[in-house]
């Protein structure tokens, strides 16, 4: 496995791009650990399969460099860059059986034969596939044959990655989260270099070691689901991750005060008003709502509540704070009596963004 640096990669379809709006991907510089295991997630149109296809070779970018273990391989072919792809949709041989259709990847590298068997059953026990070895492919289920697509990206043990475009969206949703995290264990156990392609954040947030969140062609963060969850880079992480998604909410800062119209808003470090769009952002689950009137002395502002809306595993509590939409996550004893309530946000979880950027207060 290798590790992968992207040098101001950046890529544009269009043959003379004017601005940056003609990139599908903004110039990126990013390293890829060796042994990692990567979501690379964001919604459709932003980047990914772009992405994916100049680390496969399948697309060369229009500025920049793909290292491999700090070779250069920009201009070398898919055939030689040793990349395992597996799409959304099975690439497999209906003819052969099973098992060959395993082996072929590790015959057309003349790995010796006693290793290929070895290899082969290694992997069909890992996809609990060992009986379904000697049945040709044609008569499987979609399911299946998606499984075999994936143990054949699998089953070479000198691959310097291997990439994932979707390759759960034709998977029956019961085996989805099995498929998963027997990936998750085949990750553990040979510490391939893998990035996954999703616009799913469970599939993302389960899988991954390291999320890669892209929006509009760039990418706006990279961390582990809890860096997502607490401190969003951006606000489109905080929206994107989450559910409700982050409450972004246009306000003023001036040292540890932010203000939202005529509300005052604690917060945990110290700030210099800032020009540009400024907004907190406060993930709903840290949100605590409690009856009208508990106001200023508990440190609580004034809202209208607009909704409470039962979701199953809890209530999510729909409010506006001078006029701006905003959610909180209702505990199971909270009661809302009418139509107005006073939030209290947890300092610790407030962020502050600059135009949709993440800025660090002082302590
Ligand atoms: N061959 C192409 N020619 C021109 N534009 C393209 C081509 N492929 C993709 N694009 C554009 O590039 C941008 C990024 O597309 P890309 O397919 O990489 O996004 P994605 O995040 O993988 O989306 P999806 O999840 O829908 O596959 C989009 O605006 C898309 O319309």
């Amino acid at each position: 496995m290798a590790r992968i640096d992207l040098r101001t990669l950046a890529h544009s379809y269009r043959p003379n791009p004017a601005g940056r709006a003609d990139y599908a991907l903004k110039p990126m510089d990013m390293t890829w650990r060796d042994g990692g295991a990567y979501a690379l997630l964001g919604p459709s149109g932003c980047g990914k399969t772009t992405l994916l296809n100049i680390i496969s070779g399948l697309l060369v970018p229009s500025q920049g460099q793909v290292l491999f273990d700090d070779e250069d391989v920009t201009a070398v072919i898919p055939e030689d860059r040793n990349i395992a792809q597996v799409f959304q949709f099975p690439v497999i041989y209906d003819t052969m059986t099973v098992r060959q259709n395993l082996e072929f990847p590790l015959r057309n590298r003349r790995v010796p034969e006693p290793e290929i068997a070895a290899r082969v059953a290694e992997i069909a026990e890992a996809l609990h596939m060992t009986e379904d070895l000697p049945r040709k492919a044609r008569g499987l289920t979609a399911d299946a044959k998606q499984k075999i697509s994936l143990g054949r990206g699998l089953v070479r043990q000198d691959t310097a990655a291997i990439l994932f475009d979707e390759p759960l969206t034709v998977i029956d949703p019961h085996l989805k989260w099995q498929l998963r995290s027997q990936l998750k264990a085949l990750h553990r156990r040979y510490d391939f270099t893998m990035i996954y392609v999703t616009h799913d954040q469970t599939e993302a947030l389960t899988f991954a070691d390291s999320v890669v969140v892209m929006h509009d062609g760039e990418v706006v963060q990279v961390g582990t689901p809890e860096e997502l969850f607490e401190r969003p880079a951006h606000t489109f992480v905080g929206y994107f991750i989450g559910s409700p998604g982050m409450n972004v909410l246009p306000c003023t800062v001036d040292g540890r005060t932010a203000r939202v119209g005529a509300s005052e808003i604690a917060l945990a470090r110290a700030y210099a008003p800032r020009n540009g769009k400024v907004e907190l952002g406060v993930r709903p689950e840290f949100v605590r709502v409690a009856p009208a009137g508990a106001g200023a002395e508990s440190g609580g502002v004034p809202v209208r509540v607009t909704g409470v809306e039962d979701v199953g595993r809890y209530r999510i509590a729909r409010l506006r704070l001078e006029g701006h939409p905003m959610a909180a996550i209702l505990p199971d004893d909270a009661r809302i009596d009418g139509d107005t309530a006073a939030v209290s946000f947890d300092p610790a979880h407030v962020n502050v963004y600059v135009d949709d950027h993440r800025v660090e207060g002082e302590a």
